[in-house]
C-alpha cells in the first residue's frame, strides 16, 4: 500500500472533528461487559400511550373478525361463486402465513448471537443518541412508522438489536416471503417480529384486504412501531430506490380516516463502510440470478465472519408528523362520506400526497446518511488518478461536499485514506503508485483492453462495486452535476434555457435519482446556490454562466453523470435499431448487455456500467414514464412494450447535444 500521509494530513475543508460526536458506538460497550448479561437484562419498554399489551393471537382475531374484513369476503364471495366460508377460511390461511408472533425469548436469543457476530464485523455501530431520545419520546404519542433505507439484510438486525439495547418497543417489520421459507429462521424471523407479505400481490383482492387490515391494525392500536423497507428490497447500486406506496398508503390510511389523530414516520439512514453483500449485488446487476434465500446459503455465508466491514452509522431521523405534513396536501374529509369500514380508493390527490411523502422520507435518509471517505475516493476513483492526486483531490472533495451539505464520517487520523484503501482491497489496491481496480484471478487493470467478454464481465464487477460507494455520495451532487452539465450542453446562457435544460435532465433521470415532484424549481435554484457558494457559476436574474475558475469543478460534476447518460444512451440505441419493434423487459435486459459488452470490446464504449441491469431497467421506467415506451395490453400475462422509436431518438439527441457517448476520463489505470 503506498500511503501519502503528507497529503492526507493537510484538510482545507475546515471539517470539525467535533460533529462525530453526537453518535455513540454501540459495540463499546459490548466489547467490555458479558454479552449474556445484556440479552438477559430487563426489559421493559414504554408503548404508545401504554397500549395494554395484546398477543398475536389476539391481534389474528381482530383482524379477522373486522367489518373490513367480513365485506370483503362477501365481496369476494359473490364475485367468486365460493360461499363465504371458505373465503373467510382462505382469509384465514393468508393470515396464518402473514402474521409474526413476536417473543421475547427470541429477541434475547438473538440479541446474544447478534453481539457476538456484531463484533466480529464491525469495528464500530454508531448511533445518533439523539434520534434515539427523539423516538422514544415518539412512541409514547403516535402511532410510529419506522423507514430505514435497504441495503444489506444487516439492516433490519442492526434496527431491532439497537431498539432491544436501548429498551425501546421492538417493531413488527414487513418481510418478503422467501425469507419465510428458510427452515427454522424463517420462524425464528417470525417470532422475532417479521410479518410476511407476498412481494407482488397484483390484483389479489382478497389478499390486499388481509394484508391492508393486519397493517391498520397494528397502527390504530400502537401494537408495536411498525418498520418497513420503502424501497421494497436492498438496493443493489447502493442508490435510493424508487419508492413501493402499497404499505405507506396501509399504514397511512387509519390517519386520513381521523382513526388515529397523527402518525409518526420516522427516516432511518444505514450507511456501511462496506457492505456485506457487496460482491454478489455487484453480480446480480450483471445478470447473475441471486442465490435463493435459504439456511444452508446462510450457514455457508459465515466466511463473511473472516472479513472487515469497517463501520457503520445508523442515524434515526426527526420523526415527521403526518398530520402536519399532509396540512393543506389532503382533504380528510372525503373519508367521511363512507362508513370507515368500507373500502375506498384513495382519491388521486390522496395518492399524490403519499407519494409525495415516500419521496420526503427518502429524501431525509439521503440527507442524514453519513458518507465514509471511501465514498469520495469512490467518486474520484472511477475518473482515474494517481495515489498523490487521488488524496489530494479527496480533501478538496471533502470540502466541496461539505460546503454542499453531506454528512461525512472523517475520523482524525492521517491515514483514514489508506485504511479505506485497505477495507476495499478485495477490489483496489495502489500498485507502483497508482490506484489499479483488481479483478478476480487477472490482477490489476490496465494491461490494455479486454479481449473476451469474461474479461468484461469481470472488469465490470469491480466497476460496480466501486460505482456502488461513489453512488451513496451522488444525492450530495446530483443536482449541481445536473446544473452543470446544463450549463455545459445549453447554447447561451440564458437562465430560462439552462433552466430548460436543468428540467430535463430531472425528468430523464428522476427513477435514477430520487427527486421530489412539483420541485424542479426549487433544485434549480439550490443547484445555483451551491455551484455559486464554490464559484463555479455566477448567476443574475437572467444568465447562469460557468466562469474559467469553476472548470474543475463543473467538469468533474458533469463527469459523475456521464456513466449514466453513456448507459441511457446503450438502451436508447438498442430500442431504435430495426428490428426491435415489440419487446419485454426480459428479452431487453440482456440484448443491451449484449450491445454495451460489443460497444466495451470494440472501445467505443467505456463505462462499463451501461452493463448494469438497475440503470438499463431505470431507463425503461423512464421511456415508459416519458411515454417513448408503451404497454400493449393483451391477454398475456407477460407484460409486452412497444417503443417509439422517433420519440426515443429526440431523447437520445437532447441528451446527446455536446454530450461525448463515452467516459472523457475512462477508469485509468496504467501500469506502470
Ligand atoms: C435484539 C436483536 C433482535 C433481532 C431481531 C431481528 C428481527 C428480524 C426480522 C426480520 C425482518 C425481515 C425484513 C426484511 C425486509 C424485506 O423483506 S424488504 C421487502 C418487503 N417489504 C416491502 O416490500 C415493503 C414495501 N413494498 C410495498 O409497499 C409494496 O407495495 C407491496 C405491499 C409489497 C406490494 O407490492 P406490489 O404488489 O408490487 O404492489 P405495488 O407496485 O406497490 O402496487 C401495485 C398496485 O396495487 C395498488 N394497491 C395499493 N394498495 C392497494 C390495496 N389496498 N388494494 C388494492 N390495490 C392496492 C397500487 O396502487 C398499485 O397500483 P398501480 O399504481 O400499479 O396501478
Ligand atoms: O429485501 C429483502 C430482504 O431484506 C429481500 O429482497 P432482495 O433480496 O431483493 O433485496
Amino acid at each position: 500500500m503506498c500511503l501519502s500521509v503528507l497529503y492526507e494530513c493537510e484538510d482545507p475543508s475546515g471539517y470539525r472533528p467535533e460533529e462525530e460526536k453526537e453518535f455513540m458506538d454501540i459495540l463499546e460497550e459490548r466489547r467490555r461487559s458479558s454479552d449474556l448479561g445484556h440479552a438477559l437484562r430487563t426489559f421493559t419498554p414504554s408503548p404508545y400511550k401504554g397500549a395494554p399489551p395484546l398477543s398475536a393471537g389476539a391481534l389474528n382475531r381482530k383482524v379477522l373478525e373486522s367489518q373490513y374484513l367480513r365485506y370483503i369476503t362477501k365481496e369476494v364471495a359473490m364475485e367468486t361463486g365460493e360461499s363465504v366460508d371458505l373465503v373467510r377460511e382462505e382469509a384465514s390461511g393468508i393470515l396464518e402465513e402473514m402474521s409474526q408472533n413476536l417473543q421475547l425469548g427470541f429477541i434475547r436469543l438473538l440479541g446474544f448471537t447478534l453481539s457476538k457476530v456484531f463484533k466480529r464485523l464491525f469495528s464500530h455501530i454508531n448511533v445518533n443518541q439523539e434520534g434515539l431520545n427523539r423516538l422514544q419520546q415518539a412512541i409514547q404519542e403516535s402511532p410510529v412508522i419506522l423507514m430505514p433505507n435497504h441495503r444489506s439484510y444487516v439492516d433490519f438486525l442492526v434496527l431491532s438489536y439497537i431498539l432491544f439495547t436501548y429498551d425501546l418497543p421492538i417493531p413488527v417489520i414487513a418481510a418478503g416471503i422467501p425469507l419465510m421459507d428458510m427452515k427454522m429462521v424463517g420462524e425464528i424471523l417470525r417470532r422475532s417480529g417479521a410479518f410476511f407479505i407476498r412481494r407482488a400481490i397484483g390484483s389479489d383482492k382478497l389478499y390486499w384486504a388481509v394484508l391492508s387490515e393486519y397493517v391498520k391494525t397494528i397502527v390504530r392500536t400502537g401494537y408495536a412501531p411498525v418498520e418497513f423497507y420503502v424501497e421494497g428490497l436492498r438496493s443493489r447500486t447502493l442508490k435510493s430506490l424508487t419508492p413501493k406506496l402499497g404499505m405507506m398508503h396501509m399504514v397511512l390510511e387509519p390517519f386520513f380516516k381521523g382513526e388515529v389523530y397523527d402518525i409518526k414516520l420516522v427516516p432511518i439512514s444505514i450507511s456501511y463502510d462496506r457492505v456485506l453483500e457487496e460482491s454478489l449485488l455487484a453480480h446480480e446487476l450483471l445478470g447473475v440470478p441471486k442465490p435463493r434465500e435459504t439456511t444452508m446459503g446462510l450457514l455457508k455465508a459465515r466466511r463473511v465472519l473472516e472479513e472487515d466491514y469497517g463501520s457503520m452509522h445508523v442515524y434515526f431521523g426527526m420523526p415527521l408528523s403526518v398530520r402536519q405534513l399532509t396540512k393543506g396536501r389532503v382533504d380528510r374529509c372525503e373519508y367521511n362520506l363512507l362508513p370507515r369500514d368500507l373500502p375506498q380508493r384513495p382519491s388521486v390527490e390522496t395518492q399524490e400526497c403519499v407519494s409525495w411523502l415516500a419521496q420526503q422520507v427518502i429524501r431525509v435518509q439521503e440527507q442524514n446518511s453519513i458518507l465514509s471517505p471511501w465514498s469520495l475516493m469512490a467518486c474520484l476513483v472511477l475518473q482515474g488518478l494517481s495515489w498523490e492526486l487521488l488524496t489530494q483531490k479527496t480533501l478538496r472533495l471533502k470540502g466541496l461536499a461539505i460546503s454542499f451539505g453531506a454528512r461525512l464520517d472523517w475520523p482524525g487520523r492521517c491515514t483514514v485514506m489508506a485504511s479505506s484503501m485497505a477495507l476495499h482491497r478485495s477490489v483496489i489496491r495502489c500498485h507502483r503508485g497508482r490506484v489499479t481496480l483488481l479483478e478476480e484471478e487477472e490482477g490489476p487493470v490496465g494491461a490494455g483492453p479486454f479481449t473476451t467478454e469474461e474479461g468484461v464481465v469481470r472488469r465490470a464487477r469491480a466497476v460496480l462495486m466501486v460505482a456502488a460507494y461513489r453512488n451513496q455520495a451522488l444525492h450530495v451532487f446530483i443536482r449541481p452535476a445536473m446544473l452543470a452539465l446544463a450549463v455545459h450542453t445549453t447554447q447561451g446562457s440564458r437562465r430560462e434555457d439552462i433552466y430548460s435544460s436543468f428540467r430535463f435532465l430531472l425528468d430523464l433521470f428522476s427513477n435514477d435519482f430520487i427527486f421530489i415532484t412539483g420541485r424542479s424549481s426549487q433544485d434549480f435554484e439550490e443547484a445555483c446556490s451551491l455551484l455559486r457558494k464554490c464559484g463555479a457559476v455566477q448567476t443574475s436574474q437572467q444568465e447562469v454562466t460557468s466562469p474559467e475558475e469553476g472548470q474543475s469543478t463543473t467538469s468533474f460534476l458533469r463527469a459523475l453523470l456521464q456513466p449514466f447518460i453513456d448507459a441511457y444512451q446503450v438502451v436508447f440505441s438498442h430500442l431504435c435499431v430495426e428490428d426491435v419493434a415489440v419487446f419485454t423487459e426480459r428479452q431487453m435486459v440482456p440484448a443491451v448487455r449484449s450491445l454495451a459488452t460489443k460497444l466495451l470490446l470494440s472501445g467505443e464504449l467505456k463505462s462499463y456500467e451501461a452493463l448494469s441491469s438497475d440503470t438499463q431497467k431505470n431507463v425503461l421506467s423512464a421511456l415508459l414514464r416519458l411515454g417513448a415506451v408503451t404497454r400493449l395490453r393483451t391477454g398475456f400475462c407477460v407484460l409486452l412494450l412497444i417503443a417509439n422509436k422517433p420519440a426515443i431518438r429526440r431523447l437520445a439527441d437532447t441528451l446527446g447535444k455536446n454530450v461525448e457517448m463515452t467516459c472523457p476520463t475512462p477508469f485509468i489505470i496504467s501500469n506502470e
